[in-house]
């Protein structure tokens, strides 16, 4: 196991103890060990080695009395940094970037995800070539200064790179144009799509997995929840059709941490196609842990690069079973358990709230050669009472509004007041 020292810059600009501890974690992900962590204080980051010259030197030492290989730092660091970094330090240099890519690419499953990650991977490690080319030349033994050779070589390296991302461009472009077309599709069916989006490790694949299997009994389609970040990395839509209700398609999404790369972001724009075509999105957030603001705050100005933030939404909080009284101070739509599975019938009718609209009740008159009419109400809405007359079936139903439409034909009146 790697032992690494973690370093941040504290400027004042978010909670420096909290973003440590998630770099620990997201360190701990990689099964990296984490040895200790310096924090310096500071106004603007040093153009040269991010840290101060002083730091480097306590650093240095620390890395030769417990022994380090890597160094991480709780930021995106400029190439030069990196390079000089190493050079003072000569142990292995991560950023935060680089840390939550090599998380990404380790757990990338699909090839829709694997392809983004590696995108991801290619347009970080473009513009570094330098650092990462004298690591690999130490590693050789020879030495990155060496003119002539090494520059052809960076050349022949970038060339490969850009040859790469052109490849995998087109690949995803593919993907995302399959994707587009079977989106279109249900767009015409005028099937509401669903997105659970929020933090990594708050609920969202545990939350799908309630849904499903209180509201439908189905266990066998569960995605995976687990107790870790970015336990999913692909999104996962499963049709969701309640006895006696129209039916909507629910999407699980990637997780999002604060500061992700931007290459990231910008990889995953295939994978995050789905929100950024949601009806509805449902902001999922830890309702029992202390960093539920900082949370909704990051998720939010994520989708704001996607251009999702004007999308309607809902925020949920999860776990309910662990908040300790009922007073929740965090603003929000709907608690749930996605253990005792509390209150997730309300979350399922406010999710049909916000896509079909308000319960209505109306007679309809349906001709008795309309034969499959009378079926499709019986599966998708609630049907009160039937009157076989001369002119057809009168059915009082109980349906949302925007159900009304498909029926419209047979429309009689209106019930409700
Ligand atoms: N007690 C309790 N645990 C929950 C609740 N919701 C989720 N969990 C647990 O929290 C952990 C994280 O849940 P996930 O659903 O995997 O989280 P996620 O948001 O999908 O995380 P990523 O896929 O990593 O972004 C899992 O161990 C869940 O079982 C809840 O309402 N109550
Ligand atoms: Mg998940």
């Amino acid at each position: 196991m790697d032992r690494a020292l973690l370093v941040g810059l504290d400027l004042g600009e978010y909670e420096m103890k909290q973003s440590m501890n998630e770099l620990a974690s997201l360190a701990e992900t990689l099964e990296i060990q984490v040895i200790d962590q310096f924090v310096q204080k500071a106004n603007l980051p040093n153009g040269r080695t991010y840290i101060g010259t002083g730091k480097v030197e306590e650093i240095k030492k620390a890395i030769e009395v417990l022994d380090i290989d890597i160094v991480i730092f709780n930021d995106e660091l400029s190439p030069a940094q990196i390079r000089n970094l190493e050079k003072d330090l000569e142990v292995q240099i991560m950023d935060r970037s680089f840390l939550i890519l090599q998380i990404f690419s380790k757990r990338a499953q699909t090839k829709e995800a694997t392809l983004e990650v590696t995108l991801a991977q290619q347009r970080y490690m473009l513009p570094r070539l330098i650092g990462l080319s004298s690591s690999l030349s130490r590693q050789g033994g020879g030495s990155f200064n060496a003119k002539g050779a090494g520059e052809t070589q960076l050349e022949l390296d970038r060339r490969r790179i850009d040859a790469n991302i052109t490849q995998l461009e087109r690949e995803l472009d593919k993907i995302k144009k399959e994707k587009d077309t079977a989106r279109k599709r249900r767009q015409n069916n005028e099937i509401p799509m669903v997105s659970l989006v929020g933090y990594t490790n708050v609920g969202k694949s545990a939350t799908m997995n309630a849904i499903l299997d209180y509201i439908l009994k189905v266990t066998d389609k569960n995605v995976i929840e687990k107790n870790m970040l970015f336990a999913t990395l692909s999104t996962f839509s499963r049709r969701i059709k309640p006895e006696k209700k129209p039916e909507f398609i629910l999407t699980d999404t990637v997780g999002f941490v604060s500061r992700l790369p931007h290459d990231l972001v910008r990889s995953f724009e295939s994978t995050l196609s789905e929100v950024k075509h949601a009806d509805l999105i449902l902001y999922v957030m830890d309702g029992s842990s202390s960093l539920a603001p900082m949370q909704i705050e990051t998720t939010s100005s994520v989708l704001k690069t996607l251009e999702a933030d004007q999308i309607p939404h809902l925020y949920v909080l999860t776990h309910k079973d662990m908040m300790f009284n009922d007073h929740v101070g965090y603003y929000h739509d709907i608690a749930i358990s996605n253990k005792s599975y509390e209150n997730i019938d309300r979350l399922v009718d406010l999710i049909y709230q916000k896509t079909y609209g308000k319960k209505i009740v109306v007679t309809l008159n349906v001709p008795y050669s309309e034969h499959g009419v009378l079926h499709h109400l019986e599966n998708d809405t609630n049907i009160l009472s039937k009157v076989y007359t001369d002119n057809g079936t009168e059915v009082l139903v109980e349906l949302y509004e925007k159900q009304l439409k498909q029926f419209i034909a047979f429309y009689k009146k209106d019930i409700t007041l």
